[in-house]
């Protein structure tokens, strides 16, 4: 074992968006913080998250636009329209280069970064490769992984993170699951020109999201090409001289195969990382396995807290990272007021167009206020990039409104710019906003973002 054992007032695990959120705010408030990373600097969101995935969805609307182009006058013919190998190589360089910047981040600082696998040895000990490090607060924030479904040949698929290995285009893909990757990823793989099937358990997918959101993205996705096998469950994978078969269940009876793939693709969703002897720090689970927190972020042993993924609720880069900084305020301002709010978060799936949406669903505004008390605006248009064009994509968007007051609850939108477009919006439902607040702004024309203060 170790020589002495080392001590922090802030020890971290894990050095993804959370972790190195708390870590380096709770040092700028003069903690003495370390980090604790296993793996590469920035977590899911950096590595095998949001930011490639983020250059991936460009190229992706590169494509559409060189598809639209002709339509405004332009000839972009070309006789190797794109190279998956060129992006690759960029991406993965641009990726190493902000491993480079965090770890310069952690020092400019002053975090100390430990480079290994942590874990508990007690609720105030934790080992790091055989060095023992305490502290007087320890934060987990370990993050998850993908989910892999049990059956025969699941071997030759791949989850998120082997999207992001792809060494070229698969010219045929399966793509199974029904949230966010899913739906990025089938809209990313089809824009650039593979042959997509999604398959999905139910009739719908998106099924967390209002309806506006999931039928129009539906809509869009059959438009674009990508096909939709719908109340299917994948039952094993065949690898053979032609590709990969998949073979599905469909509606609990039926057999459908999809073969000579080049790639399965799983995004089933994802599992916490608690493989870290959190029963030897006190440290207790949900019943769906992620860390049990307060809203302060506090475990059940004392000075242990957790935050992001771990923890099961909202896993978004920006809400790990708010929850980091807000516990580190809390801790070392002190602020004994500092926690994160979980109320009107807004997020975007970037589908193709993307999404938007900002607090309640229609049906959860009926269950909250009472039908009578609601009042929904809608729009459906074709946005004016498209007049010039032969391809059209469709906007939609709903204002979900409570009481006499019309209180904008809920805001979900689906359309060209609709992810720029939401981040102000969620400032004004955050301040509590009315309808009538809304159409005192005075629209900008001609964008598609003046419907949303002129919807009648
Ligand atoms: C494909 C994909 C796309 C996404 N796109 C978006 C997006 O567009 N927008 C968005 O907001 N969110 C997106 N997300 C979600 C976002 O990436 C996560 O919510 C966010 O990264 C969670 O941060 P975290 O700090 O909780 O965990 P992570 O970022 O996962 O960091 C956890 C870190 O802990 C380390 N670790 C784990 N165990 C140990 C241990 N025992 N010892 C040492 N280190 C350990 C891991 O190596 C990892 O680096 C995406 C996720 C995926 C998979
Ligand atoms: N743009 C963003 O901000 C992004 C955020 N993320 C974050 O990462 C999280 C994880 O993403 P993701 O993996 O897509 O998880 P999600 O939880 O979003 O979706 C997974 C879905 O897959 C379906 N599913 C579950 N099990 C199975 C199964 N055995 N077979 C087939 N389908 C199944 C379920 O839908 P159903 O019940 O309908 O079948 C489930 O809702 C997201 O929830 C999000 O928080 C990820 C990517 C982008
Ligand atoms: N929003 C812009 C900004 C892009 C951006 O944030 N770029 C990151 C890419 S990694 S993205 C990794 C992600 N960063 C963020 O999400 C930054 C968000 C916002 N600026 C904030 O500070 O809150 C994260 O996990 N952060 C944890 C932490 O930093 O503590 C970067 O270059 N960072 C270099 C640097 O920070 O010096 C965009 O989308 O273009």
């Amino acid at each position: 074992m170790s020589a002495a054992v080392r001590r922090f007032g802030l020890l971290v695990l894990g050095g993804g968006s959370g972790g190195l959120g708390c870590a380096r705010r709770a040092a700028e408030l003069g903690a003495n913080a370390a980090v604790v990373e296993m793996g590469r600097m920035g977590g899911t969101c950096v590595n095998v998250g949001c930011v490639p995935k983020k250059i991936m969805y460009y190229a992706g609307t590169i494509a559409e636009a060189l598809h639209d182009a002709k339509d405004y006058g332009f000839d972009v013919t070309v006789n190797k329209p794109f190279d998956w190998a060129t992006i690759k190589r960029k991406r993965d360089a641009y990726i190493t280069r902000l491993n480079g910047i965090y770890d310069s981040n952690l020092e400019k600082d002053n975090v100390e970064k430990i480079v290994g696998r942590a874990k508990f040895v007690d609720a105030k000990t934790v080992d790091v490769d055989g060095q023992l490090y305490t502290a007087d607060h320890i934060v987990v924030a370990t993050g998850g992984f993908p989910t892999m479904p049990q059956v025969p040949g699941i071997e030759h698929a791949i989850n998120s993170d082997g999207f992001f290995e792809l060494e070229e285009l698969p010219k045929k893909s399966v793509v199974c699951g029904a949230g966010y990757i899913a739906i990025e990823m089938a809209g990313i793989l089809n824009a650039l020109g593979s042959d997509v099937t999604l398959c999905i358990r139910h009739e719908e997918f998106l099924r967390t999201f209002d309806p506006l959101v999931r039928e129009v993205v539906m809509e869009e996705m059959t438009k674009a090409g990508v096909k939709i096998l719908k109340n299917s469950c994948i039952s094993s994978i065949e690898k053979t001289d032609g590709g990969l078969n998949a073979k599905f269940t469909i509606d609990k009876a039926d057999e459908h195969v999809i073969s000579g793939c080049d790639t399965v693709l799983m995004a089933i969703g994802r599992r916490p990382l608690t493989d870290i002897g959190l029963d030897k720090a006190g440290v207790k689970l949900t019943h769906k396995g992620h860390i049990a927190v307060d809203e302060w972020q506090q475990t059940s042993a004392a000075n242990v807290y957790a935050l992001g993924d771990v923890c099961g609720k909202f896993e978004l880069t920006p809400v790990a990272i708010a929850t980091g900084r807000k516990l580190a305020h809390r801790l070392f301002e002190p602020n004994p007021k500092s926690k994160q709010d979980f109320e009107c978060i807004p997020t975007v799936v970037f589908s193709h167009p993307p999404t938007g949406t900002c607090g309640m669903t229609e049906d959860e505004a009926k269950d909250a206020f009472g039908a009578d008390n609601i009042k929904i605006y809608k729009t459906r248009f074709t946005p004016m990039y498209h007049a010039m064009m032969e391809r059209k994509t469709t906007t939609a968007m709903k204002l979900v409104c409570a009481g006499p007051e019309e209180r904008v609850v809920g805001l979900h939108m689906v359309g060209l710019g609709c992810d720029e477009m939401l981040q102000g919006f969620g400032v004004a439902m955050k301040m509590g906003a009315t309808k009538a607040q809304f159409d005192s702004c005075v629209a900008i024309h001609p964008t598609s973002s003046e419907e949303l203060v002129t919807m009648r």
